[in-house]
């Protein structure tokens, strides 16, 4: 909802009240797309079970009076034969019967769709949501707001579309009840129907204005729960809890979590309390003249203006048509909180996507490799983190980044990979602009392993599969790219192989070192056969040092015909490179060979010695 709309409804309790069915249709709509014959059923439910209680009180108005007639019939008659002046009754009482079972009959059907589409919604929703987030480019995934719409939008998706149809199903349902109870009403006098409205009006002005404060209420309140929301998920996920433990967090995080929700319940209370305090009052019009038209009824049925079957329906009447209203009002607050996230999940899905790239499969010079010219780099509402980088790479050859946590070196990988594109400047494969490249095939030629690898909690085999989804299941390609990484030793190893589930949130999942998981990494990377491009990203940071030396001995010998990209804070693994740069704050400030730096003295000499130093 934009602000503006938002202040209207502030301002106008009636457009706030409207404001309710804002997203009524499209969540109708997507109820719709879910099943038609369900949606028709549900329509048809509600219809029955609105039209048939007033239909029940007007056969009910029959009875009494029927029976009253046969009472007198069998006083006057001086041979009375019953079963002639009981049938008629009897009849209206099996027809009353049959319009009850209807009415179970329709509720009990309204409740059975709406489980099930509770459950069919709520894929729907997820897979939208989730197609979506397929679709978003990192840097909207790294956008806070976004990423907390997303997870809004994925926490109630199976709840919020159906209760808001059912809800405007349900305010549809009460709106036939009481046209149909208007219609008995009116016959007795216009005035009492309007002493009905009139009666409901002022409650249902005050609902819709609180349920308007209530929906900017939590509307505004979205960071704080967010806020929540993380801190839940330090305190109770496995991959956090170690820390967490050792560090004696849980106090701490628990005392934050329950400050957020002192101060945000403390707003709900006040809320709450005007609301009902407010409710309570006008409610008691509602009860008033609920009171002062019984009086009147009765008034009216010992002055014999009413028969005793016409007084009995009326007070039916008119109890079930305050019932329906006040069902409405509750239906109405709920709507609010529907309607917010609805409005959340819409924001979320209409969100543009960034154009994903061009048609080119092949580059304009095949052959040339790499080229960034004049490359700088801003990432979204920040300080430029690259500056007019220029580099080539040519098939073959090897090239590593060295440099200070935080210089830029990951930054120029995502770059190269199109995670995210160059603020100035351009990147070039085989001649071709990488903005120009179309996707699959520009990922195709791509292998990369980066610092924060997934450890996917699925089987070992799996973990491997998806570097290539061409080849997920192919166990042959999950042993040679098991080879490559080093990993091979170890699962064959383990009880189930490469059916060895990973992790520890399903049964039976084995937990593996963070060198193993690395090598585990590595063989993903080796899983794209047709990628000549390869990168590795500080690789072997947890391995130890035989690994080590072993794993850059096959990436040497795996990459020969291709180009390789290290990162690495170890000289011992970048010194083999043919091409070193040295990039200090976004810039490279060294070029060469490890021969041509060392000589150059500048500051690889350096780190290089001091590192050396501490193997001595
Ligand atoms: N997603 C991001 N959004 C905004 N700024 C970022 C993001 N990722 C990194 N940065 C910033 O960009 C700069 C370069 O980060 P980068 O990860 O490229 O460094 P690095 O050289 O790979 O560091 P390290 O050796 O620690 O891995 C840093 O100042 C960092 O704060």
């Amino acid at each position: 909802m934009t602000s503006a709309s938002s202040n209207s409804a502030s301002r106008n309790p009636l457009a706030g009240f409207f404001g309710v069915f804002r997203y009524s249709r499209r969540a109708l709509g997507l109820v719709w797309e879910t099943s038609h014959w369900m949606t028709l059923g549900l329509m048809l439910c509600t219809l029955v079970a609105g039209v048939l209680p007033a239909v029940a009180a007007w056969v009910g108005q029959l009875i009494v009076d029927g029976v009253v007639d046969a009472m007198e019939a069998h006083r006057a008659a001086s041979d009375p034969e019953l079963l002639v002046l009981i049938t008629p009754v009897l009849w209206l009482v099996a027809l009353e019967g049959l319009i009850i079972g209807l009415i179970a009959m329709a509720q009990r059907g309204l409740a059975a769709q709406q489980s099930l589409l509770r459950a069919l919604l709520g894929q729907k929703v997820n897979v939208m949501i989730l197609e979506k987030a397929g679709r978003l480019s990192l840097s909207q995934f790294e956008d806070s707001e976004l990423y907390d719409k997303l997870t809004r939008a994925r926490r109630e998706a199976s709840t919020r579309p159906l209760a808001l149809v059912n809800k405007t199903f349900g305010l549809l349902q009460n709106a036939i009840s009481l046209a149909s109870f208007g219609v008995l009403l009116v016959q007795f006098s216009p005035w009492a129907l309007l002493l009905l409205v009139a009666g409901a009006l002022p409650v249902f002005v005050s609902e819709a204005k609180f349920s308007g404060d209530a929906f900017r209420l939590f509307r505004w309140r979205s960071p704080q729960t967010r806020m929540q929301m993380y801190l839940e998920t330090v305190l109770a996920r496995e991959d956090s809890i170690k820390e967490v433990k050792l560090f004696g967090l849980e106090g701490l995080f628990l005392q934050r979590y329950r400050d957020i929700f002192t101060r945000l319940f403390r707003e709900e209370r006040l809320l709450t309390l005007r609301r009902e305090t407010w409710g309570f009052l006008l409610g008691l019009l509602g009860t008033l003249t609920f009171y002062a038209a019984y009086g009147w009824v009765v008034v009216e049925t010992i002055a014999g203006t009413l028969t005793l079957g016409e007084m009995t329906m009326y007070l039916m009447v008119f109890k079930q048509g305050q019932a329906a209203l006040s069902a409405s009002l509750t239906a109405i607050s709920g709507m609010y909180e529907d309607n917010l996230y609805l409005s959340n999940l819409y924001e979320y899905l209409e969100q543009p996507v960034e154009d994903d790239g061009g048609t080119l499969t092949q580059g304009t010079h095949p052959g040339d490799g790499l080229r960034f010219e004049g490359v700088s780099f801003a990432y979204p509402g920040g300080e430029p983190v690259l500056h007019d980088i220029d580099l080539h790479l040519a098939p073959g050859q090897s090239l590593a980044l060295v440099g200070e946590n935080g210089s830029g070196k990951t930054t120029l990988i995502k770059l190269l990979t199109r995670l995210y594109h160059p603020t100035q400047g351009r990147i070039l494969l085989d001649g071709s602009d990488l903005r120009d490249w179309q996707t699959e095939a520009l990922r195709e030629r791509i292998g990369v392993i980066f610092q924060d690898f997934v450890r996917y909690q699925l089987q070992v085999g799996e973990n491997l599969g998806v570097g290539d989804t061409h080849a997920f299941d192919d166990q042959d390609r999950w042993q040679e790219a098991a080879r490559h990484g080093m990993a091979d030793d170890f699962i064959a190893r383990m009880t189930s192989g490469y059916q060895t589930q990973l992790g520890r949130w399903f049964k039976g999942g084995q937990e593996l070192s963070g060198g193993q998981w690395q090598k585990i990494a590595l063989s993903r990377a080796y899983m794209r056969e047709k990628a000549d491009i390869l990168v590795l990203d500080e690789p072997t940071a947890a391995m130890d040092a035989a690994a080590e030396a072993e794993i850059f001995a096959r990436f040497r010998e795996h990459g020969r015909d291709k180009m390789t990209i290290l990162i690495s804070h170890r000289f011992s693994t970048v010194r083999s490179a043919e091409q070193i740069l040295v990039i200090d704050r976004g810039e490279i400030i060294e070029r060469g060979t490890h021969d041509q730096l060392l000589a150059a003295d500048g500051r690889y000499a350096t780190l290089f010695r001091l590192q050396a130093k501490g193997y001595r």
